[in-house]
């Protein structure tokens, strides 16, 4: 354990900025999602799904959230055959799905959300500390910003870029890559902070660390697995940690 944080605060000793994931990092945002999918279910008379299923299809964006959910309510109990005509079904809903969808979710944004433990004190201890920080999400920006004027983060941040910023979403390295030029740091001293594999296959392959946190989402896989720099369990020990390393360094 003692290993651990003397290895987090050498890497916030070497960090000029970081680019913080949103949702399962900063914002629980399973019951937005919930909300929106089910009254968009509703409205194009489909099936329910639980929320325990959403959880495992977040992260990768509001489009491939959409088409899992379509994927998931289409496909009949126990049956994986007949996939290409499912895709096809998706397909011919996604319009109207995506339409019905967007309307919710902007409608409910951030009503069912709630912010992690120390998130916005996390955050105010790292501005703090000197560190330039971006808010990076798969999420529509459309649907980001709202949200993070709605908690009250939207001020912690020089940027946002949502899932629409760049031509890739996460886990391609570009919009790491990206952000990094926006915030005017070098990969390798800017730190990715996240919920998934994500966000750590992003990063590695951008050249800049990552930590994760343990309470967010992970595609419904256990978080530990993943290739990072560290794992923390809420904000605060970011700068906690950066405290400890520069302290060392006098
Ligand atoms: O898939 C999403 O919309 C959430 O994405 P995020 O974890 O990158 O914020
Ligand atoms: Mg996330």
């Amino acid at each position: 354990m003692v290993m651990e944080q003397d290895r987090l605060a050498a890497l916030l000793a070497r960090t000029d900025a970081a680019i913080v994931d949103l949702d399962g990092t900063m914002v629980d945002t399973l019951g937005d999602f919930a909300e929106a999918l089910g009254r968009m279910l509703r409205d194009l008379q489909l099936p329910a799904i639980a929320p325990a299923q959403i959880a495992r299809m977040v992260g990768k964006g509001s489009e491939h959230l959409l088409r899992s959910v379509l994927k998931q309510v289409l496909t009949p109990d126990g049956q994986a055959s007949a996939a290409i005509e499912i895709e096809a079904k998706v397909e011919a809903l996604y319009p109207r799905a995506w339409e019905r969808y967007e309307h919710h979710y902007l409608a409910i944004n951030g009503q069912f959300a709630t912010l992690y433990p120390g998130v916005a004190e996390g955050l105010q201890a790292l501005r703090g500390a000197g560190l330039a920080l971006a808010c990076l999400t798969n999420k529509p920006t459309a649907f980001a910003r709202p949200l993070l004027r709605a908690k009250g983060l939207e001020g912690f941040f020089d940027h946002v870029f949502g899932g629409d910023a760049f031509a890739r979403k996460k886990p391609d390295p570009l919009p790491l890559q990206k952000a990094c030029e926006a915030l005017g740091t070098a990969p390798a001293r800017t730190l990715m902070v996240g919920d998934s594999s994500n966000d750590a296959q992003a990063a590695r392959d951008a050249g800049c660390p990552v930590v994760l946190v343990t309470y967010g989402y992970n595609h419904g896989q256990p978080v530990q697995a993943v290739d990072a720099d560290g794992f923390i369990h809420a904000l605060p020990e970011l700068a906690a940690a950066r405290g400890a390393g520069h302290a060392a360094a006098r």
